[in-house]
């Protein structure tokens, strides 16, 4: 059995993988080794087999013994420990959640349902190093796969509304303690049924506005009752990396654009940060390559994998089946909202939502293990 080096595996993404990897019964095909880079000699968890102690995760020495390393650490761990175990001169399969390395021409960015071609190809031509996408652009993939497979994009705009554990686990956190500092101001109004709702409204105001640093530390400025439309660095050109990562990394999976024989498909918009926990929304507009009857289309998109949920364009359906809240915890990536814009017969809109734990950031890596080890 491979032996599989697990770095990362007890954060938010790292516990969602392990959950993953449990249902899945993946740990039956592998020997897995749990490192640490807080507690080496630690216990390592339940699903250790020989090695039952956490090893360091910047020993070089014991990551070199595994044939293929997950690491779900984060990126300056990447940064660190991916060049010294390469210079160490170790040539395992390299599985990360981390975004250093997805641009690199010796990296693939995974997301098998949507380009296996792509992981196959660079499999046989002895590419070593799989990365997961950002959890945007692999949610939308999951869900509209099926338009770019049959080359009916000719481009997209992908305007997101975005969890805020895409921040991680103390964004999560700060969310829900304002969400109960804002309760808080306002419940004696908020339980007189006869108090005025402006007045409601100024308490919550005056206390989002009175937030202290220490109350918006990890997003900067309050986000519960509000939203950010920025996310990730400025790139200094007015487009934020997080948008820029919709158009790079989506062609990067297609196999398409830089270091690629098919010509990039423009893909831009703006991400914006707003107060769900766990689940990245997007409204997009798709400006088709040819005019095509909408059932085609919602034969195209519902075909393309067994997770994509077509939803009718009811405003039933849309409240029940499209939401964050609706999705969470689940494979499922829900389409719906699809209908021809005014713009013209070739312009269409979609909604779609994804679990950016899931989709987003754990599932493409467990599932690049198994293409592996099958
Ligand atoms: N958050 C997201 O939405 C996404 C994240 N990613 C990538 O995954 C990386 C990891 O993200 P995320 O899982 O959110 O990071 P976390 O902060 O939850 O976990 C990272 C590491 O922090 C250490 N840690 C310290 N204190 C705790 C604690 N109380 N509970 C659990 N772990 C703790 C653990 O390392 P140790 O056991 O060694 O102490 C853990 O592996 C990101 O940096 C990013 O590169 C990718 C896609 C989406
Ligand atoms: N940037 C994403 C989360 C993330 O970790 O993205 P990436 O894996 O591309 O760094 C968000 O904030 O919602």
């Amino acid at each position: 059995m491979k032996l599989v080096g697990l770095v990362g595996w007890r954060g938010m993404v790292g516990s969602v993988l392990m959950q993953r990897m449990q249902e899945e019964g993946d740990f039956a095909h592998i020997e897995p080794v749990f490192f640490t880079t807080s507690n080496p000699g630690g216990d390592a968890p339940k699903m250790a087999k020989n090695e039952t102690k956490l090893k360091s995760a910047t020993d070089i020495t014991e990551l070199s013994k595994c044939e293929i390393i997950i690491s779900c650490q984060g990126g300056d761990y990447t940064t660190e420990v991916f060049p010294q175990l390469r210079a160490a001169g170790w040539n395992g399969y390299w599985i990360d959640a981390a975004s250093t390395l997805r641009m690199t021409d010796d990296a693939v960015i995974v997301l098998d349902p949507v380009n296996l071609h792509v992981i196959k190809d660079a499999l046989g031509k002895g590419v070593k190093n799989y990365i997961g996408g950002n959890c945007t652009v692999s949610c939308m993939l999951m869900g509209l796969g099926g338009l770019f497979q049959h080359n009916l994009v000719d481009w997209m705009t992908s305007m997101t509304y975005q969890a805020a554990s895409g921040g991680g686990a103390q964004h999560m956190r700060e969310l829900l303690t304002q969400f109960g500092t804002i309760n808080a101001a306002v419940k004696p109004l908020l339980d007189n049924p006869a108090s005025a709702i402006l007045e409601i409204d100024r308490g919550v105001l005056a206390t989002q506005h009175g937030m202290s640093a220490d109350e918006t530390k990890q997003f900067g400025v309050p986000l519960a009752g509000n939203l950010i439309p920025w996310i990730d660095k400025d790139l200094g050109n007015g487009q934020s990396k997080e948008e820029w990562k919709g158009g790079a990394e989506t062609n990067k999976i297609l196999g398409r654009g830089d270091g690629f024989a098919a010509a990039p498909i423009p893909v831009d918009g703006l991400c914006v940060r707003i107060g769900a926990m766990r689940c990245h929304s997007q409204a997009l507009t798709i400006k088709l390559t040819k005019d095509v009857p909408m059932d085609e289309i919602e034969d195209i998109i519902a075909s393309n994998n067994q997770w994509v949920k077509y939803v009718p364009n009811t405003r039933e359906a849309s409240m029940h089946d499209l939401t964050p809240a609706a999705v969470t915890g689940s494979l499922t990536i829900p389409v719906g909202r699809v209908r021809k814009l005014s713009m013209g017969p070739e312009y269409i809109s979609a909604f779609t939502v994804g679990d950016q734990l899931l989709w987003g950031a754990a599932e493409p890596l467990r599932r690049m293990l198994r293409i592996l080890l099958d």
